[in-house]
């Protein structure tokens, strides 16, 4: 610029360090110059482009110290403006009359050059600041891609990698160095599930699917082209799997009972849970089936893996399909258009049990038999089949034999799911269970209402153990979890306390257990002591308790001859259980 305006040229930055110079100014580049600097300060402040004829004469050189005596000649500078305001200032300083002649003949061609030199470096300067501020803004986001837990891939215009965050590089055993010499591509398979895009990486000649979202970054500038956020399908379906399993319902899972009958099989239950083939429990509703089956993924090797139950008869059949299998996005009309994955691939690496399978509609047959066979799926409007591990449990309380014999149940399944059958007893096979049942429901629901118990009359368990219980040990947990709703808070526990139609079904036919008044009374004073003491106090209580006055009680004590706590009572009585906890 110096060569062409045949004058030297300066420029200072906001801080008056001379940051460009030509001719004399040349060896102070890098100097601070604001002792002198009067003009550009000016220049600065008010934005405007000056022309000082009499450098060191002018009003503004009056406080310099070379003021009268400046070695310029003439002088014209202009603001640098970044918006409106100015990040320096440009100067031409004529040193001679020659120079000085030469620029003033061409004065407003110079200002003119001179601005537009001042906005080309300011355009410079704001291309620089941005550069900055991308960068750091790329540092920032690095440093956050690499904390999030999903995996971020960007991608150059060449399937290269240009950036894979720690989650990425470990689902794809990428070593950091040699990361960004890899190519990847990236195939969608053509199916949206859970509002994801199913893709097909491959790298290294390794193949992953993986579940995400594939964003085109082609207007983002340097060489990223596109960046992929994505989930392993593996880890996506443990994910999902979880979230499920938090709404799913209470339920306790080890099995109670120590009958031959049960004690046989928990043994079968420890024998065949290692094993990874199919199993066919049958048994009348309620016996228990989905705890046997739950104890058999519990002691199997997928104990830390999925463990989903369908109950083929809660489901209606128009959507059993898509409940098993999934469906992609656009799958039908009507369908969630974010795509929904099916239970078979929420259970990837674990159980699934089948409960009910009785139910299952026979097109819906074929379709299992073929996930027995060849461990694959086909999501409900995908056209690819997708590979699956899982172990199958299934339990019928219907009589598949003859289901299979009306052609209801298709004989292939039946024996490729029946490869190992266990059987759970009724509870009426098994009747010396139920004080244990009864002990254990109570100790359970005392503990979920807050409630403390303290006695059952023994003909409440008499009664119990002579049901024939049609709906097994569900109906009696039902019985007992009522019993225990309806206790008062001095914890006890009597046939008032029981559901009606148990009480009627029991005792309608017989008068066996029928008792005398005097025995009830004697029984009940007994009892009451027992429970409430023989102090004074205790017998304050139990007169209150009983109704009656308490010089009743007395007399009625002496003519029971009943002088303090029978000690008995803590032990079975001679026709029925005492019960304490
Ligand atoms: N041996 C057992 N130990 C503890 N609880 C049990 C036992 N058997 C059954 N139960 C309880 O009884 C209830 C019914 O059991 P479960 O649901 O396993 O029966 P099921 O045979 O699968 O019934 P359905 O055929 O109607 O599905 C459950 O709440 C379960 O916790």
């Amino acid at each position: 610029m110096a060569e062409v305006v045949q004058a030297d040229v300066v420029i200072v930055d906001t801080d008056f360090f001379r940051i460009a110079g030509t001719g004399v100014f040349e060896h102070e580049i890098n100097t601070f110059v604001g002792s002198t600097a009067f003009v550009f300060d000016y220049v600065m402040k008010t934005g405007k482009q000056m022309i000082i004829d009499n450098p060191g004469n002018h009003h503004l050189c009056i406080a310099c110290p070379n003021g009268g005596n400046c070695y310029e000649t003439y002088e014209i500078s202009a603001p640098i403006l970044l918006g409106d305001n100015a990040i320096g200032v440009i100067g031409l300083a004529c040193l001679n009359e020659e120079q000085k002649a030469h620029i003033k003949r061409k004065q407003t061609t110079y200002l003119e050059f001179l601005k537009q030199i001042a906005d080309m470096i300011a355009a410079k300067a704001m291309e620089q600041e941005e550069k900055e501020r991308n960068r750091e803004l790329n540092n920032i986001l690095r440093e956050m891609v690499n904390q999030v837990n999903q995996s971020v891939l960007v991608m150059g215009e060449k399937n290269n990698i240009l950036m894979a965050n720690k989650a990425a590089r470990e689902q794809l055993h990428l070593e950091e160095e040699d990361m960004t010499e890899y190519q990847m591509q990236i195939e969608p398979t053509g199916d949206v599930m859970n509002h994801l895009r199913e893709y097909l990486l491959t790298v290294k000649e390794r193949k992953y699917t993986v579940m995400g979202t594939l964003y085109d970054m082609q207007n983002g500038g340097d060489a990223a082209s596109s960046m992929l956020l994505f989930s392993d399908i593996n880890v996506l379906q443990n994910q999902l799997y979880e979230y499920s399993q938090k709404a799913r319902a209470y339920s306790e899972d080890s099995i109670i009972g120590s009958s031959a009958i049960t004690r046989d099989l928990t043994k079968s239950i420890k024998k065949i849970a290692k094993a990874n083939t199919t199993v066919l429990i049958t048994g009348e509703s309620g016996t228990g089936k989905e705890i046997v089956a739950k104890s058999i993924w519990k002691s199997s090797d997928r104990a830390d893996k999925p463990f989903v139950v369908i109950n083929c008869a809660s489901i209606p059949d128009a959507t059993m399909e898509c409940e098993l299998f999934g469906y992609v996005a656009g799958a039908f009309p009507g369908a969630d258009p974010a795509g929904r994955m099916g239970e078979f691939e929420l259970a990837n690496n674990g159980i699934v049990f089948l409960d009910d399978i009785g139910d299952l509609p026979l097109h819906l047959q074929g379709k299992l038999l073929r996930v027995l066979q060849e461990h694959r799926i086909t999501r409900v409007g995908s056209s690819q089949s997708i590979s699956v591990n899982i172990r199958i449990i299934a339990a019928s309380n219907r009589n598949l034999h003859e289901m299979m014999e009306k052609k209801a149940f298709r004989s292939d399944l039946y024996y490729r799911l029946n490869v190992i059958p266990l059987h759970v007893a009724p509870l009426r096979d098994r009747k010396e269970e139920i004080e244990e049942f009864v002990m254990y429901f109570i100790n359970r629901y005392c503990r979920l209402q807050g409630k403390k118990f303290n006695y059952m009359d023994p003909e409440v368990m008499r009664l119990l153990r002579r049901y024939d219980w049609p709906g097994n040990v569900r109906e009696l947990q039902n019985v007992v979890e009522f019993m225990v709703s309806m206790m008062e808070d001095d914890g006890h526990i009597g046939c008032s306390n029981l559901i009606l139609d148990l009480w009627s079904i029991s005792t309608g036919r017989e008068d066996k257990y029928m008792h005398t008044i005097r025995e009830l009374e004697e029984k009940e004073i007994q009892k009451a002591l027992w429970i409430y003491g023989d102090s004074t106090e205790g017998k304050r209580r139990i007169a209150q308790k009983l109704g009656i006055g308490i010089a009743t009680l007395y007399r009625k004590l002496d003519a029971y001859n009943i002088s303090s706590v029978n000690p008995a009572w803590n032990g079975e009585q001679e026709n029925g259980y005492k019960i304490r906890l």
